[in-house]
């Protein structure tokens, strides 16, 4: 493409014919003919690698206004807010995404919906695909990803593969890190979804309500006015999220016990499954939901709404429920001991999934409940000792270990949530700790081994070794066999 089919984007001369052969924000990723944009990070300045980027043969660089580049040799192009206008270029850069495109956002259960949403419009006959923690997953197609929200080149790249792959419909998340940052900016949503706020990435957002405010940005920025809004209504953060769609003019779309769209009317709960009773438009559908865990069936509910919203009939979406999978690590019966005690890993790593997870188990736990986890470093550490204290209070044994440490000292953390956590067990090797408890496991009991769910690996220092909960789990039980 020629710089002036930015037009637009980006304030170019409707002339200029420089070639532009790729977008580009990291200058080490530079390739002659690409677009360089210099964003202010969290670590360091881009601005700063604008002459790098320039020597790797940039074409120009994009940097915010006031950024005083110059004298670099290529053209400079000041904008107000330069990953606004990466993540809009790289949309016209690769200029293709699945026609029907939904996010979602919450601080709990974006990849179970995700998930959810892909399969139900699979089952209406369409071809989907989810973008999130888990990774890529599109028919033929199953990857691992790293970021919840990728960044706008790696993002538009996809959704441009996927476009050609034949996909038509895509379910994405959307991290508060992905819409502060501008991720999605360039994504076209045909409608959004809100689950639930509760503590996270407290290192990132100063407050709660600033971390409210990013996951806002779905609605108020976003979504193009009239569009539909799927709100989970009986979280506390319901109100000011339904009051912020309908000032941005979107429809809003309530799901629950108090949801005017889908109306849950009754569920029971069992171990394994839940039967519920949903109202929409007035009619009612018995549903028998295939998961476990309480919250499951508030993420099934959302993800109807969001099917629904974007066209699939209500019956369709509803029967779509019956054949749900879990996302892979979100309270996942990996195996049962011989005398039948369930163990499950879960991807629970702030308070309020803790919570939820422990409590789902526990009517449905004749013994006692047991659990593992720890918290990761470099992450929210005001989270440890609320961890601490809510597994203590809800499990019977309790069994401290490590979670990606990164660049944190692990007995550090450890201590950080055993001060919240007397009579619990510490074991800092995590696959010591899985063995352990899996050892420890009578008749009646229930394990819960939570925090990396999917997760493939340990991160120790700068190295991630290979690690899975999964796979420990397994072990542990075969050796309990044995
Ligand atoms: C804190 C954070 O969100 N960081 C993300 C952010 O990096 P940054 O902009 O702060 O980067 P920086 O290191 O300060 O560098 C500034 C700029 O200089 C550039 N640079 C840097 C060095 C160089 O030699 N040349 C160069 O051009 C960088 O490419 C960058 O553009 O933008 C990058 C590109 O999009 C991301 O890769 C990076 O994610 C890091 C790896 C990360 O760990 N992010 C996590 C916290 C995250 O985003 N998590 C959310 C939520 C998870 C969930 O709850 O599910 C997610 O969406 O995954
Ligand atoms: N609706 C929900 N309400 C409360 N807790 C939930 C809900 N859905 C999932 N959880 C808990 O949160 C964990 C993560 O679920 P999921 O991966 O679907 O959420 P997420 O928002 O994508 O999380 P992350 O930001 O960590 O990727 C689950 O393993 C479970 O413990
Ligand atoms: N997307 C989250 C995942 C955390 C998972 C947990 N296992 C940890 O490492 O803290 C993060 O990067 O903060
Ligand atoms: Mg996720």
């Amino acid at each position: 493409m020629k710089l002036r089919d930015l037009a637009g984007v980006l304030p170019v001369e409707a002339s200029s014919d420089t070639a532009v052969t790729g977008v580009a924000s990291d200058s080490r990723q530079v390739r002659t003919g690409n677009l360089f944009f210099a964003l202010a990070g969290s670590k360091a300045d881009g601005a700063t690698f604008a002459a790098d980027a320039a020597k790797r043969g940039a074409s120009a660089i994009v940097a915010a206004r006031g950024a005083g580049l110059s004298g670099l040799g290529v053209p400079v192009i000041s904008v107000d807010d330069p990953r606004h206008a990466l993540a809009l270029a790289a949309a016209r850069f690769f200029g293709g995404q699945p026609e029907t495109m939904v996010a979602v956002t919450g601080t709990s259960g974006k990849t179970s919906v995700a998930a959810f949403t892909r399969q139900i419009w699979d089952h209406a006959g369409f071809a989907a695909a989810s973008i999130g923690t888990t990774g890529v997953v599109a028919p033929g197609r199953d990857e691992y990803g790293s970021l919840t929200t990728p960044d706008p080149v790696a993002l538009h790249r996809l959704l441009k593969e996927l476009a050609d792959a034949g996909v038509t419909h895509a379910a994405m998340e959307a991290s508060s890190h992905g819409l502060d940052q501008r991720r999605l900016d360039g994504v076209k949503l045909a409608a959004g979804a809100f689950t639930n706020l509760g503590r996270d990435h407290m290192d990132y957002h100063p407050t709660v309500e600033d971390y409210h405010r990013a996951k806002l940005r779905l609605f108020d920025a976003l979504l193009p006015k009239g569009a539909p809004a799927v709100i989970f209504a009986d979280d506390p953060w319901s109100a000011p999220t339904v009051a912020a769609a309908k000032a941005a003019g979107l429809s809003v779309l309530t799901v629950g016990r108090h949801g005017d769209f889908l109306q849950l009317k009754r569920v029971e709960h069992e171990r394994h499954r839940q039967r519920a009773e949903i109202e929409a438009d007035g009619v009612i559908y018995e549903i028998d939901l295939p998961l476990a865990g309480d919250f499951q069936i508030y993420n099934a509910l959302v993800s109807a709404g969001l099917a629904m919203a974007t066209g699939t009939p209500a019956a369709k979406a509803l029967a779509a429920l019956e054949k749900l999978k879990g996302a892979p690590g979100r309270l996942d019966l990996v195996g049962t001991t011989s005398v039948g005690a369930p163990v499950y890993v879960d991807y629970a790593h702030k308070p309020d999934a803790l919570e939820n997870v422990l409590s789902s188990v526990r009517p449905f736990t004749t013994g006692r409940v047991l659990v593992v986890f720890g918290c990761g470093g470099d992450r929210d550490r005001g989270k440890r000792p609320i961890m601490g204290e809510i597994a203590t209070r809800l499990a019977d044994v309790v069994i401290v270990t490590d979670d990606n440490p990164r660049s944190e000292v692990p007995q550090e953390i450890r201590a950080a949530i055993m001060a919240a956590a007397p009579g619990a067990i510490e074991i800092g090797d995590r696959r010591k700790a899985i063995h352990e408890a899996v050892a420890m496991l009578d008749a009646g009991d229930t394990l819960i081994v939570a925090g990396k769910g999917h997760e493939e690996g340990q991160t120790v220092g700068a190295e991630t070794l290979p690690f899975s909960d999964h796979e420990e789990v397994r072990a542990a039980l075969r050796e309990r066999a044995a």
